[in-house]
């Protein structure tokens, strides 16, 4: 779990469980296409003093981990609201690790975004469907577009050289957590660094003890920010302010409420050199509201959102999944308390 404190950020704002709990909707959203296994994604939404805000780790994920994501709720639901600086983000095209012929469909869902962001080594495919897929891609995109990949920590350090010189010839923007851990990172920056792509780092960030690891080991050019996973907004402008490398704020596969929460930290932050990967609304099938932050003109508000009840109750989730995400938040809610 990201120890907010042990980077500098605030302390976390913990309401009363009974507040918490006292409005709780539990959502499960089918998806147009799969992406991190993932077809109907499964969020907690609730409603404190500052408006709605969202809890949603990963169901695989244990509760320490997921504490993080609640304590990024409650600053979003309780605490100060962010200074924003930008009233939308441009976010980029979200490219699941999907079969090339399908490319030009998905990219659709994102009308002007300029940016691309394709997932690549999926199990039990090959560098060439990879290859492939950014191929198409490009394609679609031009020769203005940006195009970053993001191996979600899949490659050993050798396979990750071997794919960013067989994806190179695509002038690649980025590679997003090519490798698992820093030292890899490392390892793989100093041997791509000639051919002048950068390292992104995200899991490295969001699921490591301490966030400035990657920071402090100069083991990426940019940073990979979330929300949730990082205990919220002014958490995030923290880890940011003090890892002082561009960021990239990214969503966590949130309904629209937590897509929000993402866009006001990217209008939060001092700078924005790319484009962010919150477009992530254009993968549901439905959303919680009847406005979800779909890409308009290549960009989202950074405005609150505030669920339709129609759609709360025709996407609930069913009683006992229900169950399951109330005492989920009455373990994380415990964790938090107890500091
Ligand atoms: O960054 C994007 O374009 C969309 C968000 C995204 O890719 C992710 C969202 C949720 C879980 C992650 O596996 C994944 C990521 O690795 O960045
Ligand atoms: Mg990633």
């Amino acid at each position: 779990m990201t120890d907010a404190a042990a980077s500098g950020g605030p302390a976390p704002v913990v309401p009363a469980l009974p507040e918490v709990l006292a409005n709780v909707h539990v959502v499960a959203l089918p998806m147009v296409t799969k992406f991190r296994g993932v077809t109907v994604r499964e969020a907690a939404v609730f409603e404190g003093p500052h408006g709605w805000t969202e809890f949603s780790p990963f169901v695989e994920y244990g509760d320490a981990e997921a504490s993080a994501w609640l304590a990024a709720a409650l600053d979003y639901g309780w605490g100060p609201d962010a200074t924003l600086l930008r009233p939308t983000v441009r976010v980029n095209a979200t490219v699941p690790a999907l079969a090339a012929t399908e490319v030009p469909a998905v990219l659709a869902r994102y009308p002007g975004a300029r940016t691309a962001k394709v997932k690549v080594a999926e199990p039990g495919q090959t560098l060439e469907d990879d290859v492939a897929r950014v191929a198409a891609v490009r394609e679609v995109l031009g020769p203005e577009g940006r195009i970053r990949v993001d191996a979600n920590a899949l490659w050993n350090v050798d396979e990750a050289e071997h794919a960013i010189r067989a994806l190179e010839g695509f002038d690649l923007e980025y590679v997003e957590q090519p490798v698992a851990s820093v030292d890899e990172l490392v390892e793989v920056r100093r041997r791509v660094e000639r051919l002048g792509i950068l390292i992104a780092a995200d899991e490295s960030v969001r699921k490591a003890t301490d966030p400035l690891a990657v920071a402090r080991a100069g083991a990426a050019d940019v940073l990979i920010i979330k929300a949730q996973p990082l205990g919220g907004i002014r958490s995030a402008l923290a880890i940011a302010a003090a890892a002082g490398l561009p960021c990239v704020v990214s969503s966590a596969l949130d309904t629209s409420i937590g897509l929000a929460m993402g866009a006001q930290l990217a209008a939060a932050l001092p700078t924005q050199d790319f484009d962010c990967g919150l477009g992530t609304a254009a993968l549901f099938a439905s959303d919680v509201t009847d406005a979800p932050l779909l890409p308009v003109d290549g960009a989202i508000p950074a405005a609150r959102v505030t669920p339709s009840p129609e759609l709360l109750e025709r996407n609930a989730a069913p009683a006992d999944r229900r169950a399951w995400w109330l005492k989920r938040i009455t373990r994380c809610h415990a964790l938090l308390s107890r500091g």
